[in-house]
């Protein structure tokens, strides 16, 4: 199958609304010194906002997922554009902390629908050899929402005020809707696509399957064990360990982040071509990337007293590898399920990597909370301690992998696919390039 023109514009669209939700993602993070001077809020009253946006997105993936395969990605990218601009509506009006969370809910409400329906559109529309470059540049180009968020929009807040920033950062979503209404189609052939609008008896049914399918699993506890770590960095505690902990500056720091997202935007085309050339070793690309980013960590917990910045680059080049490692988590759910199950099964896997930040971004808060009593004057062994939280999620995460694989790899031997073991295949390789010299 060629990839269309008509594709490549739905895919525009579709990363537009994407790239807008991650602008409204981070809107919030950008503004909180803003937001803690309009508000009267301490820094923990702050994080909880973080916290509660997780909640929420987490929390909506597998419902989410089940309505996309129901009404399909057009009308719920419409839906969560609508609801994000609401909740940033609301937002701008915010006069109290209650109301403002009921804008953040909003906001997480309409973000969750938003990546998976893109996804779906990308597997609809392009050659399935072409789909894991495709969410790779998806997940990537995606992230320039977070670069408007922390340049037009937070010069718009410093201009302006915070009513007329959060109204402006409503009016792109309302581009959105009317982009989407005028460009989107869920499909080439509609016809051709299996989506039961308004068939609901089987959304249960959908569920169960694809959860019940080891492939999904696989997805899930890849997404789990690979994603996580980029967004606590990323969102919540790298900052500040590198400033409180290592001590370091906030110069140092913001480069820090920015250099872990450019490497990211290398490391995201690598993985999704080799997913592509080596559709067998997914799992190992994804054991790659859990392992880098625990060794990294190890030794900048380990390293007595400050660790030297070296140590700091190696650790964001390592951590870059974890928002494109988790995508390749999309990809089980993509060939383990039909396309009338695929947003259900992506719902299922895009929980992973969010629960289990959400898990470490608290964890790693309770326990520096224990450590200093409450008071937000972190030292470095606080971090130390506390950052060990990872090793949970990592360990847990490792053992839900090999766990999943097993059980993929039995069932792809009852279709007649066996996966040879790597220690084969390397030998294999040996002999072949002894034969040839
Ligand atoms: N900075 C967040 C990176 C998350 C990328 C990740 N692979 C993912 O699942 N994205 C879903 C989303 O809604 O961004």
């Amino acid at each position: 199958m060629a990839t269309s023109r008509r594709a490549w514009v739905v895919w525009g669209v579709g990363l537009v609304a994407y790239i807008v939700a991650v602008l409204h993602r981070t809107s919030f993070g950008v503004s909180g010194l803003d937001a803690s001077a309009r508000f009267g809020i301490s820094a923990s009253v702050l994080a909880s906002f973080v916290v509660l946006q997780l909640l929420v997105y987490a929390g909506l993936q597998v419902p989410v997922g089940v309505l996309l395969d129901q009404i399909g990605p057009r009308r719920l990218l419409i839906i969560g554009a609508a609801i994000m601009a609401a909740g940033q509506v609301v937002l701008a009006a915010a006069g109290s902390v209650p109301v403002a969370m009921g804008g953040r809910v909003l906001v997480g409400a309409g973000d969750a629908m938003t990546f998976v329906s893109v996804l779906r559109l990308v597997a609809a529309w392009f050659p399935s050899g072409r789909v894991p470059v495709m969410t790779q540049l998806t997940g990537l180009i995606g992230q320039l929402g977070q670069v408007l968020s922390a340049v037009p929009f937070v010069a718009v807040l410093h201009q302006f005020g915070w009513p007329v920033a959060y109204t402006s950062a409503a009016s792109m979503s309302v581009l959105v809707v009317v982009l989407a209404v005028a460009a989107i189609r869920d499909a080439p052939d509609v016809r051709a696509v299996p989506i039961r609008t308004g068939v609901w008896g089987g959304a249960g049914r959908d569920l169960v399957t694809a959860w019940k399918h080891p492939g999904t699993r696989l997805g899930l506890w890849s997404h789990y064990s690979t994603g996580f770590a980029g967004i606590v960095f990323a969102m919540m505690w790298g900052f500040p360990f590198i400033v409180a902990g290592q001590g370091r500056s906030q110069a140092l720091a913001g480069t820090l982040l920015t250099l872990m997202v450019l490497a990211g935007g290398v490391a995201g085309p690598v993985l999704g071509v080799l997913v592509t050339r080596h559709p067998l070793r997914r799992s190992w690309l994804v054991l790659g990337v859990v392992v880098a980013n625990a060794a990294a960590w190890t030794l900048v917990i380990v390293w007595p007293g400050q660790a030297p910045i070296w140590t700091l680059v190696l650790l964001v080049l390592s951590l870059s590898l974890s928002g494109p490692g988790s995508m390749v988590a999309f990809d089980f759910a993509r060939t383990f399920n039909p396309p009338n199950r695929l947003g259900t099964a992506t719902g299922i896997v895009n929980v992973g990597g969010f629960t289990a930040a959400l898990i470490t971004i608290l964890g790693v808060g309770i326990v520096l909370d224990i450590r200093t009593g409450g008071a937000s004057t972190y030292e470095l062994d606080d971090f130390r301690i506390a950052l060990c939280v990872h090793y949970l999620i990592w360990v847990s995460g490792l053992v839900g992998i090999l766990r999943a694989r097993r059980l993929v790899r039995r069932r792809m031997a009852e279709h007649g696919v066996v996966v040879p073991p790597i220690r084969e295949v390397i030998e294999r390789r040996r002999r072949h390039r002894r034969s040839q010299t």
